[in-house]
């Protein structure tokens, strides 16, 4: 039976990275997606500044809103101090079931909690099912028109404290106006846009970094 691309890219990693060595899973996804199909991981340009913005924030608890293959998730989880803990949702079990193998592949199962299921159901559950009190950094890259309604359910269930930071990928390619509206607009929030294109391409995209204000 044809393979699908989440497996093609799984195969990538197995064949070119090294086994506990998160930045060579990392390159071989991206030279993967440069060289033989694109898909829609954060990519290497919008990963750095992905990068700076972990390395700055120093989370020690970090919500991500669509793991996908899990390219994001191993970047991040890979400049985590000792005992953060990384938690990562994603809808499509199929995406979920390679995402798993490419973080074991990393090396970098004690840090990431992967969930399966829609964000709507789960953040209510984040409290009495992970002990989380509050979230220092989310990053927000599934399903666009999520961003907005799972943002307000954060806020709803306490889940931001002041300082908390959300990452937002894909503001621009393909967009999420009624989030950023919401974000540049509200009392609530300082945001910030970083530009930068979509990943692996020349096509503008960029990061919107808004910090909660409580
Ligand atoms: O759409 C995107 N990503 C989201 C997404 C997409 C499909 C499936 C899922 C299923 N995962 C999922 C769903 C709902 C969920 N609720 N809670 C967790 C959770 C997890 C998620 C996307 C698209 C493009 C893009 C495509 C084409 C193009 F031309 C330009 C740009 C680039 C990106 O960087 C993107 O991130
Ligand atoms: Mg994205």
């Amino acid at each position: 039976t044809q393979s699908t691309r989440p497996q093609r890219l799984l195969h990538a990693v197995q064949k070119n990275a090294t086994r506990g060595d998160p930045r060579s899973v990392v390159k071989a996804i991206d030279n993967f997606c440069r060289q033989k199909e694109w898909a829609m991981n954060v990519g290497d340009e919008k990963g750095c500044i992905l990068d700076s913005v972990v390395s700055e924030v120093n989370p020690v608890t970090v919500l991500e809103l669509g793991t996908y293959c899990g390219y994001s998730t191993v970047r991040i989880a890979s400049l985590l101090p000792p005992h953060a803990k990384l938690i990562t949702l994603e809808f499509n079990p199929d995406y979920a079931k390679i995402a798993r193998q490419v973080i074991a592949w990393a090396g970098l199962e004690d840090k990431i909690q992967l969930v399966e299921g829609p964000s709507g159901e789960w953040i209510p559950k984040m409290k009495e099912q992970f002990g989380v009190k509050t979230f220092d950094l989310v990053f927000l890259d599934h399903w666009k028109d999520r961003y907005l309604p799972d943002t307000k359910l954060l806020e709803d269930c306490g889940l931001l404290r002041k300082g908390s930071i959300l990452l937002a990928d894909n503001v621009i390619c393909p967009g999420t106006p009624d989030y950023l509206e919401y974000v540049r607009n509200s009392p609530r929030y300082k945001s910030q846009y970083f530009k930068s294109h979509l990943e692996y391409t020349k096509v503008e995209d960029g990061l919107e970094k808004s910090v909660f204000l409580g």
